[in-house]
């Protein structure tokens, strides 16, 4: 007989035990589903699954274009990991706002420890770990910007304005100085001098490890396995080698950093930043693990580095961008800004009520360039139900802020910089779809620097309208260049190109210009 055979024996035993695991699973499925099938969505192939529609330039137009074809909630699988696609502000807002208790975890894969970002609370899992780091930054970053928090923010935009008087050309590297030494001096209380300062390249090392890290190119985010193979292995030896550097920058950063804080603690010397502030109340508190709660202070400290030098220095550059290629845009808001604040003063962020035009420009330019066009995905720590359909525990859902900002029901011409959709008989229009409840995330993940974020940006904006025209570059001939807005990069993006002309309006703005680097102590 053929089952004699002890092969053929091993091989009938085999499709049995694949045919009951498959049954198993299949019951446990439809136990936990109720038969409720999962989101529509285009059938995959084997294995790979949609992975195509995961890695493809201007994703959010391609997920803008799935979810016209299946619908505003679409069910993708990579690599058997279920994805769901949500496309409209309804869906959105019904899980990651009002489901929220059980959509707010994150995925968990090996790259985020392995490329040394371990520490950021972002990446962490829904639970008391993350709380607790989380309340340490709201405590200390809060949602009402203390005062001593917005005199920094004014007092480096002053100084930006100087650098780029000095220097224009330089823009992105003033834009990228501006947001590192306020985020440095708040966090920190460590005083950056200018671009070429070694903190400021520290820091740059731990920004291009968390590009790298956003890119989707490390092979060990799909293939965990990876991490264990020999450097001397082509092609992933050498990402390892490259995710072992980023791991020593950022441990660089988070000891560097630290060290000089506890230096000043240490020895008296005036630091009101808020590491100082945490490692001074620890001092005083009793019944606590001081190792534990330095370390979580420390990690708190680099996430708001991290969470806040990308994100600002984009929509700034793209702000730059929007005014070149709009110079009525421009010219309202600074006749808004000549009648409110006049020629003799800096706008500051008091006057912010009273322009409302320049908070248009703000609103806008988060609308137009959503730096995270999929903010940063939450995962279901739950089975949960949305609309009869069925989406399991570890499901990630990628929302499409990007395609809800540029909704032509929604937003006429969207493409387009017109701070005007956001006005109404000279004010804000509060029934106008405000980009500050999409660009900064959802539900209980919401990003905590809002509110620092939305000050430092429009004090700068404000600031920069009101001293310099910005208009197209030019060519080596004087000839202007026609830029067309561009993007790189993929979950944060930048601007491809922002390059502009930027000259003092008159001589009296030259002199604020001036006039408010003297009012800076720093530089
Ligand atoms: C243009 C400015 C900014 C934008 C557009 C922005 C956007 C975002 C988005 C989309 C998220 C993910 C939210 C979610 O998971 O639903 C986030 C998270 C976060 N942001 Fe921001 N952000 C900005 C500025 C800042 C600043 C200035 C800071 C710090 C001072 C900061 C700190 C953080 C932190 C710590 C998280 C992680 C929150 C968590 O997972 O619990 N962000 N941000």
């Amino acid at each position: 007989m053929a089952t004699d055979n002890p092969l053929t024996r091993s091989a009938i035993g085999l499709l049995c035990y694949l045919v009951i695991a498959y049954v198993v699973r299949l019951i446990r499925w439809r136990a936990r589903s109720h038969g409720r099938p999962l989101p529509p969505g285009p059938r995959g192939i084997p294995i790979l699954g949609n992975v195509v529609y995961m890695r493809q330039p201007e994703m959010w137009r391609a997920h803008q274009r799935l979810c016209k074809a299946y619908g505003d909630v679409v069910h993708l699988s990579v690599f058997g990991q279920h994805i769901v696609v949500l496309g409209s502000q309804q869906a959105i807002v019904d899980i990651l706002e009002k489901q929220s208790a059980s959509t707010s975890d994150r995925q968990q894969h090996a790259l985020i420890e392995l490329s040394g970002q371990g520490f950021n609370f972002a990446f962490f899992p829904y639970d008391h770990r993350w709380r607790r780091h989380r309340r340490v930054f709201s405590q200390h970053i809060p949602s009402t910007v203390p005062q001593e928090q917005i005199s920094i923010q004014r007092q480096y935009a002053s100084l930006f304005l100087r650098k780029l008087h000095e220097n224009p050309a330089d823009l992105r590297d003033h834009i990228r100085y501006v947001f590192s030494a306020t985020i440095v001096k708040i966090v920190y209380g460590v005083e950056v001098a200018d671009e070429h300062d070694p903190n400021i390249a520290l820091m740059a090392k731990l920004l291009a490890a968390l590009q790298g890290f956003d890119s989707g190119r490390m092979l060990v985010q799909y293939f965990p396995i990876l991490q264990h193979v020999p450097m001397w292995v082509p092609v992933v030896g050498a990402q390892l080698r490259e995710l072992a550097e980023w791991r020593a920058a950022a441990d660089e950063v988070k000891q560097v950093m630290f060290s000089k804080t506890l230096d000043d603690v240490d020895h008296g010397r005036q630091n009101t930043s808020v590491l100082a502030r945490i490692l001074q109340e620890l001092d005083e508190e009793k019944d606590v693990n001081v190792a534990e709660e330095q370390a979580i202070a420390k990690n708190a400290c680099v996430t708001a580095f991290e969470g806040s030098a990308d994100t600002t220095f984009s929509t700034i550059q793209a702000f730059f961008l929007a005014m070149s290629l709009n110079p009525d845009v421009q010219k309202k808001a600074q006749a808004e800004l000549d009648s409110v604040v006049g020629p003799q003063r800096l706008p500051d962020p008091r006057d912010k009520a009273s322009l409302p035009y320049v908070n248009a420009v703000l609103k806008e330019t988060l609308r137009w360039h959503p730096v995270a066009p999929f903010g940063i995905p939450h995962t279901t720590g739950d089975d949960i139900e949305y609309r009869g359909y069925f989406i399991p525990k570890g499901t990630t859902f990628v929302a499409n802020t990007w395609a809800c900002m540029h909704d032509p029901d929604v937003y006429a011409d969207p493409d387009r910089f017109l701070p005007d959709r956001f006005m109404r008989d000279g004010k804000l229009d509060p029934d106008v779809r405000d980009p500050n409840d999409f660009v900064f995330g959802y539900g209980r993940r919401k990003c905590p620097g809002k509110a620092f974020a939305e000050v430092q940006m429009f004090t700068i904006i404000a600031m920069v309208l009101h001293v310099f025209d910005i208009t197209p570059p030019l060519d080596e001939s004087g000839q202007p260049i026609v830029i067309t807005p561009r993007v790189t990069g993929s979950f944060v993006v930048y601007p491809e190109d922002c390059r502009c002309t930027i000259k003092p309006r008159s001589a009296q703005a030259e002199a604020l210009i001036v006039g408010a680097a003297g009012e800076s102590s720093t530089g």
